[in-house]
This record gives structure tokens, C-alpha cells and sequence, in this order.
């Protein structure tokens, strides 16, 4: 077994020995792990345990409030001073940490590649160790890769794009470590192992470790991802202020704690995202209870809706007061090869989004496939003269925006909200994808659309409420019952062979019609069973 024993941690990895573990956890690194897990540990489980506390306040009919925090206030502080190689983000392009895709996204044309080890990356040991390996690879230029299927051989071009990395969120465990015993933090484990194997080189090419930080609910997560930042930092001998980070803007909870959370990460903020399906997947969870707040079929949630036109108008605000970056969201449609027309409809589809967005006042956008970087940047082009909108659109519009504007749902027509059509497709999404992710395949395409942890999870989150509420399909007024629903997952689950369709089936009955209680997140229900069999002990806790 792989371990690290000092005076005050233990650090100990569960998982069978494999070349690239080897390679990514040599003593050093394991040693940096277990001191970055063990310090922060603690402050880790009790952030934790306040989302608890303030779900049961949301479930008992509160909303959330602006902070109003006086030396948030204070009009004279800016985030830090912007790095030369990120001055220009208008595309940037996401995908997992598979070698092929990590060359592909590196290869785009985009400004930012994004490797993600969150919404797009199912955690296996597999794809973690390999993925570190990969981002050490492209780090150091030598990454290649030749397809056993095609023969095609992959390496890095000339001009490649900016290397981000989005570790997991502080509510997942990474089950194959523990410190002293405890599960190591999914968070922490990424971070530090990126940052510990690519800062130097990093710095030495000119450029530093840059992060996305998913699903934040609070300043104060803020706050631990910034202490983390300082200690690593400080462990590694780096200057404090190295690492740069955008976080991404995308629950319900940290929309009215935007300034407070810019204003904890200063040192080191590259701004804020608007990550717009976890943000709506958290509206959807955080007031599941709330009678007066159903969402409609997720085809009706659009970027119009009031409460998302509020939410990245304050988002633009907010960061163009502070110096830093408003980044745009991912239009989920993908191209598609089967129908040159209707290839042609998603992309002007695409094309709308980034306008929209562009117009509004962010600096830069996202997309999913490097078939998408010419469209976006095309808009970008055509509307953004400078490197980015910092400077010209303050968009005091978003200064306006109230505690209530945030909440406002989209007015859909009687009979068109809750719809027989929505429910089906999305208990297939929510099947499909939860088969994919237990396979250990974190993102996939369905239905000409991209779905991903963030996606998938707002049709899980919306089917379970309309579920609770005993809503009725308007279209033909049948209850959508738990037997409804188990009904659909089965007749899926029959139209498939292999995989692990029958195990998907099963977790989607529980998690849709089953559960009494709302699961947090589809990913720590599914994560037991993509634990290796090494960890049965562990997996026994999670
Ligand atoms: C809500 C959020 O969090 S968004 C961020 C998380 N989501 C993502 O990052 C989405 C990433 N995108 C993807 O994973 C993929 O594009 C999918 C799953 C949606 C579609 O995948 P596929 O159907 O396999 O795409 P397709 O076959 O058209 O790919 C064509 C080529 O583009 C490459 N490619 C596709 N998407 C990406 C990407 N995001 N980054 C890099 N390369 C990519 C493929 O590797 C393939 O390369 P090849 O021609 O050399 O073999
Ligand atoms: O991470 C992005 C999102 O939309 O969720
Ligand atoms: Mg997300």
C-alpha cells in the first residue's frame, strides 16, 4: 500500500497499484496531499455541515439574503491584477481529463482549455490518476496519444490554448485516500496534486496554475479555498498570490454572496462564471418544499428567464465594479454529423447564446466541442473590441437586482409547464446519464445535447419535485406518481443491453420515486459503486 506516516497524519491509499498512480503519487506528493487534507479537514466537514443547516432553513420557507457585509462594501478594493496570458478569454472550451480530449481542447483554437475533474469527469481512481498524469504531460509539452482504434496520432500544436483545471467540489470524498483514517477531500486531492506536480513549470513558461472552483454555497467556502491557496502556496515555496482562481457562480445560495466571495479570494481571483445548470439545479433543490417555486420542464428554463437574466446581469456588476472577469456559461447543444440542416439550427442556436451573452457584458464564454470555437469566437469578434469588457460595461443595470429578482421563474402558459414529453425525456436523461457515470463516463451526448453532472441533475431534482408536490402532466392530466415514474425507468432500462443499465435503473427508481428525502447530489449516491472493490470497507461509509 502506498502511505506517508508523519508526526501528525497518516496518509494511506486504497486502490490497486498502477503505473500511473506510481508515477502521480510518489512520497512527495502524497506527503503534500495528506498535509493539505489534514489541515483543512475539519473547517472542510463543518462548511459541510452548515449547507445541512441551511437547507433545513430553506425547507422550513426561507430564501436567501444579501450579506451587506461592510468591508465587502468598502468601494476601494479590486480583485488582483490581471496575468497577461489570461487577458483574453472570450472562448474557452471544457471537457474531462482524458489524454485524447485534454490534446483535442489544448488543440481548439479556444483561448482557456478547462479540464475538468467536476460535472464532465466521473471520479474513478482510473480516470483521476491517469487525468493528473495527463495534465503533468501536457504541462511539460510531451503529451501524445495514438488511437488503437483509428491509428490517429495526437500531440500538442504550436499554439495551444491556457491551461485551467476545475478539481472536484467540497462535498465529494476521494474514498481510495484517507488521512488518519478520514476520507480525503475530492477537492483537495485535485487541487494539490496539480498544483504540486505543474506549478514551477508553470511559472517557468510564463504562466501559473489557474483553477475553476465549482458549486460554492457561501463566502466562507470562499474563504477555505483561499487558506487553502495560502498554505499550499506557502508549503511549496510559491509567492502568495501565484495561483489564480475563477469560481464558478452557480448555486442559488452564492448568488446573494457574489461581492463576499470575489472579496475573500482577492489575491488570487480571476473572477466569477456563471455556471448556469448547477445554478439551476440548485434553485430546484434548495426550494423543493416551496409550493410557490415548481419548476417547469427544463426546455422552459432558458437564459430569458427572469431570475437567469437577473442573475448574470449582477454577475457582470459585480465583477466589472471589482476589475475581474464575468465569464458566460455552456450552451449544452453540440453539433451534430447525422443532418447538415439541423447541424446548421444548433449552431446558429449556439450563436444566439453567445450574442446574448456577449451583449449583456461578459468577457468570454464557453463551449463544449471544438466544433463550437469558431462560432463563439466569431460573435465574441464581432462584438468585443478590447480583450475583454472590464473596463467599458460596468452594467450598472445588475446593481439594481433584487434579493426577489433572483428567485423569479419564467410565466409558462397553463398547460404547458409540467408536460408528459418533459417528464419522459427527463427520466431518460437522468437513466442515461446515470449509467454513463457509473460506467465512468462523466458526460455524454443525448438527444444532439451535451449532459453532464450539472444537466442531468436538474431533471433528477425537478421529477423528484413534482413527484413530492403530487403534481399532474398538464398535457394530460395524469399524477406523477412514484409508479409513473418506475414505469418509465423500466421501459428505458428494457430498450438496453450490457452496460449497467439494470444497476442504473435501480439507483434511478431510488433517487426519483423512492427517497423521501431529496439526495444532494446524484454523484455521492452513485460514487460507492465505482469505488474499487479494494475500498469495501469505505464504501461500507460513504
Ligand atoms: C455544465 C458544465 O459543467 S459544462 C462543462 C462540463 N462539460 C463538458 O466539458 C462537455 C465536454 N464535451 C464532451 O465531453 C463531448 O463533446 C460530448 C460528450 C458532449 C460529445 O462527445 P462526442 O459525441 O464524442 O463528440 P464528437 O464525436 O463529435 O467529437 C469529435 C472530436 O472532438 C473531440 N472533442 C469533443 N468534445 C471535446 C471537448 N470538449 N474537448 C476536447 N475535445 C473534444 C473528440 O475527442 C473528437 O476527437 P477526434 O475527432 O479526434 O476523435
Ligand atoms: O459548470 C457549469 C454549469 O453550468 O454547471
Ligand atoms: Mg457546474
Amino acid at each position: 500500500m502506498m502511505e506517508y506516516k508523519s508526526e501528525s497524519f497518516h496518509i494511506q491509499v486504497h486502490a490497486p497499484p498502477s503505473d500511473a498512480a506510481n508515477e502521480v503519487l510518489s512520497t512527495d506528493a502524497l506527503r503534500f496531499v495528506g498535509y493539505m487534507c489534514h489541515t483543512f479537514h475539519e473547517r472542510r466537514q463543518n462548511l459541510l455541515g452548515a449547507r445541512k443547516q441551511r437547507a433545513k432553513e430553506f425547507d422550513a420557507g426561507e430564501t436567501p439574503k444579501f450579506l451587506n457585509i461592510p468591508a465587502v462594501q468598502d468601494p476601494n478594493w479590486k480583485c488582483a491584477s490581471i496575468p497577461s496570458d489570461v487577458q483574453d478569454r472570450r472562448v474557452e472550451i471544457t471537457g474531462p481529463v482524458d489524454r485524447k480530449m485534454v490534446i483535442n481542447g489544448l488543440n481548439s483554437g479556444a483561448c482557456v482549455y478547462m479540464a475538468d475533474f467536476e460535472d464532465s469527469t466521473s471520479p474513478t481512481w482510473k480516470n483521476l490518476v491517469e487525468g493528473q498524469l495527463n495534465l503533468r504531460d501536457a504541462v511539460q509539452g510531451s503529451i501524445s496519444y495514438t488511437s488503437s482504434c483509428t491509428g490517429k496520432h495526437y500531440s500538442l500544436g504550436k499554439k495551444t490554448a491556457v491551461l485551467f483545471v476545475r478539481p472536484r467540489g467540497w462535498h465529494l470524498n476521494e474514498a481510495h485516500v484517507t488521512v488518519n483514517g478520514k476520507l480525503a477531500s475530492g477537492s483537495i486531492f485535485d487541487f494539490a496534486l496539480y498544483l504540486f506536480h505543474n506549478a514551477q513549470r508553470l511559472i517557468t513558461k510564463g504562466s501559473r496554475p489557474y483553477y475553476y472552483l465549482p458549486k460554492l454555497e457561501s463566502h466562507l467556502e470562499a474563504r477555505l479555498w483561499n487558506d487553502v491557496f495560502i498554505t499550499a502556496q506557502q508549503y511549496l515555496g510559491l509567492p502568495i498570490g501565484t495561483i489564480r482562481a475563477t469560481v464558478l457562480l452557480e448555486t442559488i445560495t452564492a448568488s446573494y454572496e457574489m461581492e463576499e466571495i470575489l472579496y475573500e479570494l482577492r489575491d488570487h481571483s480571476l473572477g466569477l462564471n456563471c455556471g448556469r445548470w448547477d445554478y439551476l439545479f440548485s434553485y430546484i433543490k434548495k426550494f423543493k418544499l416551496h409550493p410557490d417555486k415548481i419548476a417547469p420542464d427544463r426546455s422552459c428554463l432558458t437564459m430569458e428567464s427572469p431570475l437567469m437574466e437577473a442573475y448574470c446581469k449582477r454577475v457582470i456588476y459585480i465583477c466589472h465594479k471589482r476589475g475581474t472577469f464575468a465569464i458566460g456559461g455552456m450552451s449544452a447543444v453540440i453539433p451534430r454529423k447525422d443532418d447538415a440542416k439541423k447541424n446548421e439550427m444548433n449552431l446558429k442556436c449556439v450563436a444566439n447564446d453567445k450574442e446574448r451573452e456577449v451583449i449583456l457584458g461578459h468577457d468570454g464564454t464557453w463551449v463544449a466541442h471544438p466544433a463550437l470555437v469558431k462560432c463563439a469566437r466569431d460573435i465574441f469578434d464581432k462584438h468585443m473590441f478590447a480583450a475583454n469588457q472590464i473596463e467599458s460595461k460596468p452594467m450598472m443595470e445588475g446593481a439594481k437586482v433584487t434579493e426577489a429578482d433572483l428567485l423569479l421563474l419564467p410565466q409558462v402558459p397553463d398547460g404547458k409547464a409540467i408536460t408528459s414529453k418533459g417528464l419522459k425525456c427527463g427520466v431518460k436523461t437522468v437513466l442515461h446519464y446515470t449509467e454513463a457515470w457509473i460506467r465512468g463516463v462523466g458526460c455524454i451526448p443525448l438527444n444532439h445535447k451535451m449532459e453532464d453532472a450539472a444537466t442531468a441533475e436538474i431533471s433528477r431534482a425537478q421529477i423528484w419535485q413534482w413527484r413530492h408536490h403530487g403534481l399532474v402532466t398538464q398535457d394530460d392530466g395524469v399524477v406523477i406518481t412514484s409508479h409513473r415514474i418506475s414505469s418509465l425507468v423500466d421501459n428505458e432500462v428494457a430498450m438496453h443491453t450490457g452496460g449497467r443499465w439494470k444497476l442504473a435503473g435501480k439507483l434511478v427508481k431510488e433517487m426519483l420515486s423512492q427517497h423521501d428525502r431529496l439526495d444532494d447530489f446524484l454523484t455521492t449516491v452513485c460514487y460507492p459503486y465505482i469505488v474499487t472493490t479494494h475500498c469495501e470497507e469505505r464504501r461500507a461509509r460513504l
